[in-house]
C-alpha cells in the first residue's frame, strides 16, 4: 500500500472521530445517550420520510412513526431536529421535572419554548421571567377565577402574544392556538358591541357577547324556534374574524350535545335543578355548582382539543427524556389529541362520555394543569401552559350551559353532525355544525 494511501485512510478514520469526540466533550462526556429513534435522514436534506409525505399530513404521519418506534420520535426537517412525545408520563417529565427529586435542581427551566418574546399572561405576571412552572394559571375550579358575565381579565397584552415562527414544524401554519381574536371577553359593563347587540351573531358558536342577550331577542326567538343556524363561520360579527380555541372547542361540544341527545337532556336537568325559573342567565357562581357540566366540557376538550399540538418548546441544553438525548436547541412537542385519545388510557376513547370525569370515572380529578400527572393537556403543561386556561374554560361552562338552558339543539335532517376535523388556525370540524334550535323557555 502506497504511504498516500495509509495516510488518507487514516485521516478518513480519524476525523468523524475526533468531531464525535469534540460533540462529547462540549456535553460534559461520560457515556452519550441516543436521540430519540426515528426514520432515516440525511445531513442537510432532513429525514426521508418527507420524500413520500406531505408536511399537510404530519400528525398521520407522526401516528405510524409512533406504532413503529415508541412514543417519542425525531424528526428531521432539513437541518433541525424535531422530537415530538407521545406518552403523558413522559410529558409529565419533561414539562414537570420537578416531579424528579434526580434532577439538579432549577434546571425544569431548561425546556423552553423557542426564542419568543415574554408572553404577559392575565394576571399580570411575564410567564418569561415566572420563576416557577406552576405559573399564574389558576385551576379552573379555583374559586378565584374570573366571574361571568362581568369579567374583563383579558389585558390586551395576555391576548396578543405570538410565537416567532422559528422552531414551527412545517404543518404549524399560525402563531398561536389562541390569537389576538380569542380575547373574546365582553366588555367589563357587560355591554355588547352595536353589531352584536343589533344581530344575532351568524355563529352561535364564536360570539363572544353573553348568549342571553342575543339568544332572547325576539327576532333571533322566532327565526330560531322554525330554523337552524351554522354554529361556526370563518368571519363573525364580532369573532375578530378568525376562529379562536375557545371557539373551536365551543363547537365541538355543542356538536357531541347535538348528536347525543341523552347527554344534553342530563345537562339542561342539571342547570334547570342549580338555576332558578326566574333567572335571567346561568350566572358564573352557578355553574361551580354544575360537575356534569364541567364533565361535559372536559370531555369535549380530552375528544377534540383545539389544538393537536401545543406550540412548539425548544431545548436549552442539553437534557434526557425516557433515556434519551435531547440535545440543545431540538424543537420538543406534545401529542395532545393523542394523549386524549389513547386506549391504554381510556376505555372508549372515541366515544363522548362526560361521566369518565365523574365520580369513579377514569377521568375523575384529572388536573388539566398536569400538576400531579398528565392524562391530557389540551392547555398545555407546565410553564408555558396557555395563560388563559382560566378563562377560557370559564367561557366554555357559561356559554355551553346557557345555550343548553335557552334551546334544544337538535340534528338537522340531511345536515347530520360530521366529526370530520381540518387543520386551520386550530383544529376545526370540517363541516361547520348546523342545528336546529328549538327554545325551551316561552
Ligand atoms: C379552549 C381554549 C384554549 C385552548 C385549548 C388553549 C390552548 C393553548 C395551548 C395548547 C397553548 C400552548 C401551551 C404550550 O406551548 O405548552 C396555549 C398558549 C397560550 N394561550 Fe391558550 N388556549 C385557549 C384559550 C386561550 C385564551 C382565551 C387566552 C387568552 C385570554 C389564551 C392565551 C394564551 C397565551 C398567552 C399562550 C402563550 C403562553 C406562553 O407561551 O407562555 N388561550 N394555549
Amino acid at each position: 500500500m502506497e504511504t498516500w494511501q495509509i495516510f488518507f485512510g487514516v485521516i478518513l478514520f480519524a476525523l468523524p472521530l475526533t468531531l464525535l469526540l469534540l460533540r462529547t466533550g462540549k456535553t460534559g462526556g461520560g457515556a452519550r445517550r441516543p436521540i430519540p429513534p426515528g426514520p432515516p435522514s440525511f445531513p442537510v436534506l432532513g429525514s426521508m420520510v418527507w420524500l413520500t409525505n406531505s408536511p399537510a399530513d404530519g400528525e398521520l404521519l407522526l401516528r405510524r412513526l409512533f406504532a413503529r418506534y415508541g412514543p417519542i420520535v425525531s424528526l428531521r426537517v432539513g437541518s433541525r431536529l424535531s422530537i415530538f412525545v407521545a406518552d403523558r408520563r413522559l410529558a409529565h417529565a419533561a414539562l414537570w421535572p420537578t416531579a424528579r427529586p434526580s434532577r439538579p435542581s432549577g434546571s425544569w427551566a431548561r425546556m423552553t419554548t423557542p426564542s419568543r418574546a415574554p408572553a404577559t399572561g392575565p394576571c399580570g405576571a411575564s410567564s418569561a421571567a415566572t420563576s416557577s412552572p406552576r405559573r399564574c394559571t389558576r385551576p379552573a375550579s379555583d374559586s378565584s377565577r374570573p366571574r361571568a358575565p362581568g369579567y374583563a381579565a383579558c389585558s390586551s397584552t395576555s391576548c396578543g402574544t405570538s410565537r416567532p415562527p422559528a422552531g414551527r414544524p412545517l404543518w404549524r401554519r399560525s402563531s398561536t392556538p389562541c390569537s389576538a381574536s380569542s380575547c373574546s371577553c365582553p366588555s367589563a359593563s357587560g355591554s355588547t358591541s352595536p353589531r352584536c347587540a343589533r344581530s344575532p351573531p351568524r355563529s352561535a358558536t364564536s360570539c363572544s357577547t353573553s348568549p342571553r342577550k342575543w339568544l332572547s331577542s325576539p327576532s333571533s326567538r322566532r327565526s330560531q324556534s322554525t330554523s337552524f343556524v351554522t354554529a361556526s363561520r370563518p368571519r363573525t360579527p364580532c369573532g375578530g374574524g378568525r376562529r379562536t380555541a375557545t371557539s373551536t372547542g365551543l363547537q365541538w361540544i355543542m356538536a357531541e350535545l347535538v348528536k347525543n341527545r341523552s347527554i344534553q337532556e342530563k345537562l339542561y336537568e342539571e342547570i334547570k335543578d342549580t338555576t332558578g325559573d326566574d333567572q335571567e342567565e346561568v350566572s358564573g357562581d352557578d355553574i361551580h355548582k354544575m360537575p356534569y357540566l364541567k364533565a361535559v366540557v372536559l370531555e369535549g376538550l380530552r375528544k377534540h382539543p383545539p389544538g393537536h399540538f401545543v406550540l412548539p418548546h425548544k431545548a436549552a441544553e442539553d437534557m434526557e427524556i425516557g433515556g434519551y438525548l435531547i440535545p440543545k436547541g431540538a424543537t420538543v412537542n406534545f401529542m395532545v389529541a393523542e394523549m386524549g385519545r389513547n386506549e391504554r388510557e381510556w376505555e372508549k376513547p372515541l366515544e363522548f362520555s362526560p361521566d369518565r370525569f365523574l365520580q369513579g370515572g377514569a377521568g375523575e380529578a384529572v388536573d388539566v394543569t398536569g400538576n400531579r400527572e398528565i392524562k391530557m393537556m389540551p392547555f398545555g403543561v407546565g410553564r408555558r401552559i396557555c395563560a388563559g386556561l382560566g378563562i377560557a374554560m370559564l367561557h366554555l361552562e357559561y356559554f355551553v350551559a346557557n345555550m343548553v338552558r335557552e334551546f334544544k339543539w337538535q340534528e338537522v335532517a340531511g345536515e347530520e353532525v360530521d366529526f370530520a376535523e381540518k387543520n386551520e388556525f386550530t383544529v376545526v370540524m370540517k363541516k361547520p355544525l348546523r342545528s336546529r334550535l328549538v327554545p325551551r323557555r316561552s
